[in-house]
């Protein structure tokens, strides 16, 4: 765990002290855009046209921000068209490594690094800030275009489209507003709620995050009693982003991250939606709960020095959620 200073890998944990004990996520650097036609996207430079094989991912499977991407990829049907490097799933004093001693861990497939932090100082030999997946790296300029999520799964959602995508508009115009909205609150409060939860060293810290949390899932569970999906009837990016995090509530965040008011097993709506999604065809294949499991208990000493892994609760994703019938 580190990051990079003017080109040079320094072992530093997040600085929670100057911030009250609070967690603050710091914002993603490398912010271009692969557009259809090579235009510049909403931030950014131009010249990274959409085509087959010219990309590739860099991901943690442990990382609910890197499954994202995954996510988009499968749906909109780029597995052939965007190749993957995962990393190992302990992220220690090298940060993400391309260590392959762990199963569906691959190295750097591209580059044969050792270290994530290595691929950085490729794109940008003098780079300071976080070292971190996901990463969508261009092969022709060799160079990174975004290591922003929220971003990449935009560009994947729609710049293929042209070089052989899966139909699928998970972003569309009428909706763009509702899931602005949605996405900032359940960023906030959810996604980056449980890591502010479980990396807060004050009291205050981890109950304003806490409390935060469970108000927005009761109000996830009010909405999702209402339609199928969180805008209504047609499932987009909002439900995709949320989603991941829901994945890992019940095998680490409740426990590990002391997220421990309910678990998503105990809450109806959230729990058939948790469901609804792990059972589209595709998308149980893009989680692995022994990454999961290893990188969030195993990597995180200051919140686990021992590194022993919880048993965590049962539970079976696979029971029928009847959502389809109920909102028809
Ligand atoms: N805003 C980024 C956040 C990505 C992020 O924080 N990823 C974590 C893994 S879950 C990471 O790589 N952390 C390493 C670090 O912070 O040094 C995104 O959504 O892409």
């Amino acid at each position: 765990m580190g990051q990079l200073v003017d080109g040079v890998w320094q072992d530093t944990w997040y600085d929670t002290k100057s911030n009250g004990g609070r967690f603050k996520r710091s914002e993603s650097a490398f912010r271009n855009w692969v557009t259809a036609d090579g235009s510049a996207g909403p931030t950014g430079k131009a010249g990274f046209t959409a085509g087959r094989d010219r990309y590739h991912l860099y991901v943690s499977l442990a990382c609910p921000w890197a499954h994202r991407t995954l996510l988009m990829r499968q749906l909109k049907g780029l597995e052939q068209m965007i190749s993957v490097s995962v990393v190992h799933p302990l992220m220690l004093e090298n940060g993400w490594t391309f260590a392959t001693d762990f199963p569906a861990a691959t190295g750097d497939t591209l580059y044969q690094h050792d270290f994530l932090y290595q691929l950085y100082l490729h794109a940008d030999a003098d780079y300071s800030g976080r070292v971190t997946v996901p990463v969508l790296w261009d092969k022709q300029q060799q160079t990174i275009v975004s290591n922003e999520s929220a971003d990449i799964i935009r560009m994947l959602n729609s710049a293929f489209d042209a070089v052989g995508a899966r139909a699928g508009d998970y972003y569309p115009v009428a909706l763009r507003a509702e899931i602005d909205e949605l996405n900032g609150w359940i960023y906030d409060t959810v996604n980056n709620g449980v890591y502010k939860s479980g990396f807060a060293t004050s009291q205050a810290a981890y109950d304003e995050a806490v409390e935060a949390l469970f108000r927005s899932l009761n109000r996830l569970e009010q909405i999702l009693g209402q339609h199928r999906w969180l805008t209504g009837d047609r499932l987009t990016e909002a439900d995709l982003r949320l989603w991941t995090t829901l994945v890992r509530f019940d095998p680490v965040y409740a426990t590990h991250f002391k997220c421990d008011r309910h678990r998503i097993g105990d809450y109806l709506n959230l729990n058939g939606f948790l469901r609804d999604i792990w059972q589209m065809p595709g998308i149980a294949g893009t989680v692995n709960l022994q990454h999961i499991r290893h990188h969030y208990y195993c990597s995180h000493k200051t919140i686990n020095p021992s590194g022993v892994i919880s048993i965590g609760p049962a539970f079976d994703w696979d029971e029928p959620h009847g959502r389809d019938e109920r909102f028809s």
